[in-house]
């Protein structure tokens, strides 16, 4: 497609994202699609690529720390990610995850830290996962002038207790819960609600009840947004994928060959060649 040609399902692309063109996607109609970003270079490519939102989520304890939960992030580690993320973007909304163990406590201690992300980083927006439980933090995170956006469903952070990675919303009675649990953010403040692993009709009532947009990671194709870790979809994880993963490119056979290629030159003695070197 042409440059500055758009879909006919896109707006214009303003001069940076807020969460108020999320709000307006919503009322009138239209998705956006969200990706993580953990570094510049590649929050830089989305970010050109038209993409609306990138989140610097706390999946970066296992895609770029090897960790085998999210639990062990912290603050400060976030923190790296998130100011690498910002200064690659020029259009794309930055919001990052609130890590296990910085916002639980108390809505003291959630507005603290995430003031310091957005000041140390320069976030527009943090993530928090969990429901009414946490409906005074979202209050005073918003009040405070920290966009807030919810998360419940499969919260990875609270996976001992959940017994695992499942889906969420089988039991009697989950589809009112769940739209009392978004309902309860959204009137707390939270400018939209992320559900994980929800079952597509539920995820469905949930963004009909629901004023704020909302976005989907394993809850089917009626929510506002979606968001998938960009790795997965990108084809750099090795092993089986969650279900709910599309992939959309092979980076790990592509990286893979050219490594291998490049190796095989080096040994060969074919790389580097004259033009690689400098006369005296
Ligand atoms: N690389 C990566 N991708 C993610 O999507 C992701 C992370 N990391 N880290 C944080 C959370 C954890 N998430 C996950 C991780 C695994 C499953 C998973 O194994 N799902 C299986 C089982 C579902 C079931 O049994 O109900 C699936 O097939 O979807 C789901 C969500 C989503 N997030
Ligand atoms: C999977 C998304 C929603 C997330 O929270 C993360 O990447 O940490
Ligand atoms: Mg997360």
């Amino acid at each position: 497609m042409a440059e500055n040609e758009t879909a006919p399902y896109a707006a214009p692309a303003p001069a940076r994202y807020r969460t108020v063109h999320l709000q307006r996607a919503k009322d009138e109609g239209r998705r956006f699609a969200m990706l993580t970003a953990y570094d510049f270079q590649m929050a830089q490519v989305f970010d050109e690529a038209g993409l609306e939102v990138v989140l610097v989520g706390d999946s970066a304890a296992n895609t770029m720390m090897g960790l085998s939960t999210t639990l062990p992030m912290t603050l400060e580690q976030i923190a790296v990610y998130a100011a690498s993320v910002v200064r690659g973007t020029r259009h794309a909304l930055v919001l990052s995850d609130m890590p296990f163990g910085t916002y639980e406590v108390s809505p003291q201690q959630a507005t603290e830290n995430a003031i310091r992300l957005v000041k140390e980083t320069g976030v527009a927006g943090v993530k928090i996962e969990g429901g009414e439980r946490f409906a005074e933090h979202v209050r005073m995170l918003t009040d405070a002038g920290v966009p807030v956006m919810g998360h419940i469903g499969f919260t990875p952070q609270s996976e001992n207790v959940l017994g695992g990675y499942r889906i969420q919303g089988r039991e009697e009675g989950a589809a009112e819960r769940m739209i009392r649990e978004a309902t309860v953010l959204q009137e707390a403040g939270a400018f939209a609600v992320l559900m994980e692993m929800v079952p597509s009709d539920i995820a469905r009532q949930v963004d009909e009840a629901l004023r704020v947009p909302t976005v989907g990671i394993g809850a089917g194709p009626h929510t506002t947004g979606q968001v998938l870790v960009w790795q997965d979809m990108l084809g750099l994880r090795a092993g089986k994928m969650p279900r709910f993963v599309k992939r959309y490119a092979d980076l790990r056979t592509v990286v893979s060959d050219a490594v291998t290629e490049y190796r095989r030159d080096v040994l060969e003695g074919t790389f580097p060649a004259a033009e690689h070197g400098f006369d005296s």
